[in-house]
């Protein structure tokens, strides 16, 4: 869930403990997270997400395969994963460690980067749960570390944990060369764009941001009854995650049932967010998903949200709309639609609705 909604600091019923002290300490459920009847059938179909070769895809020339499964991807799942992206193995066992060292250590360590200042007021930035509006909202199971990564000069380095400070500067940098080179890709899928390869990255402007959400998620006695992350779609461009390979947990809903999505050893998952549903008047879909927990096993994931700058607006573009394809979203201001985001999310609606004709 890429949270979001200015920096503003109201003051907030005092946060919940974090989900791992829960998890440690009780065999029950408190009523906070129960988010489910436990009754649900349990989803035991995994989605066919179609898996893209980065480099066939980019090759010069080349990579027709790649390029037709990507059109699929992004009009069906709206999810890919994507193999031989060109960023080294070590680098993302690196981050996935030291992710997990950081939720590993101690309490007080952890709340050094804390997301309350002064106990009181909600920053985005931080360690902890997402913001929580009211003592009756329904809880996830889940506490996250989440950090602005570009712009990098307005990266907030004192909440940057030492032990992962120097290769989420370097995994940030993979990733984002990874972005470039499928947001080219995306834009040749539309042939409406005729050859404007650069349509979607000069969307960005400058003062695009992205940020990093590291999740746990601790085991969870009744999986049933909570969700790890309930269902919403990303309020994003595009989303990059990198998941726990030995853990399966999320789970993409089409067509009336939700699926499994696993994840493969060193692969990304690529995650269509809302703009692009926007931007492609609806050819591009950003899909709803939702993590659920495991009895015995935490889960982990890191995850780069790639966002427009904040200050453009954003509406279907030109090319696409005609008589016989009207426009079926309407012009949003990206800031604005981002701080609907969450007030959506914790009431269990999606943002996207608002945006359509
Ligand atoms: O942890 C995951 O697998 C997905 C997380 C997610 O959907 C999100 O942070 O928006
Ligand atoms: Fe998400």
């Amino acid at each position: 869930m890429e949270s979001a909604g200015g920096e503003a600091r109201p003051v907030l019923p005092p946060p919940p403990p974090p989900v791992q002290e829960l998890a440690g300490a009780a065999n029950d459920v408190p009523a906070r997270y129960v988010a489910r009847a436990g009754n649900e059938p349990k989803v035991t179909v995994t989605a066919p997400v179609p898996v893209i070769d980065l480099a066939r895809l980019c090759q010069p020339g080349g990579g027709a395969d790649e390029a037709s499964k990507l059109r699929l991807a992004l009009e069906s799942w709206g999810l890919f994963l994507v193999t031989n992206h060109g960023i080294e193995a070590t680098l993302m066992d690196a981050m996935m460690d030291a992710s997990r060292e950081f939720f590993r250590q101690p309490l007080q360590e952890k709340q050094k980067h804390s997301n309350m200042i002064d106990g009181k007021h909600f920053q985005l930035q931080g360690y902890g749960n997402d913001r929580v509006a009211s003592e009756d909202q329904v809880l996830d199971w889940c506490d996250r570390l989440y950090l602005l990564v570009e712009p990098q000069e307005d990266r907030s380095l004192d909440l940057w944990p030492a032990c992962l400070r120097d290769v989420l500067h370097d995994f940030t940098t993979e990733c984002t060369r990874v972005k470039d080179c499928l947001l080219r890709e995306m834009a040749k899928a539309l042939d409406e764009l005729g050859d404007d390869d650069d349509y979607f990255i000069d969307q960005f402007g400058d003062r695009a941001d992205t940020h990093a959400r590291f999740s746990y998620y601790p085991p969870c006695a009744r999986p049933d009854l909570v969700f790890g992350l309930r269902p919403h779609s990303d309020g994003t461009f595009l989303s990059l995650l990198m998941l726990d390979d030995s853990v399966g947990g999320l789970q993409v809903f089409r067509d009336g049932a939700w699926y499994d999505v696993r994840t493969r050893p060193h692969t990304l998952l690529v995650n269509l967010g809302d703009q692009i549903e926007i931007i492609s008047n609806g050819i591009f879909k950003s899909p709803v998903h939702r993590v659920v927990t495991n009895a015995e096993k935490e889960r982990l994931s890191v995850v780069l949200f790639y966002s427009i700058d904040p200050e453009r607006e954003i509406r279907p573009a030109d090319k696409l709309i005609d008589e016989n394809h009207p426009a079926l979203y309407k012009k949003v201001k990206v800031k604005e639609y981002t701080a609907g985001l969450y007030e959506h999310f914790s009431r269990g609606k999606l943002v996207k609705e608002t945006a359509k004709i």
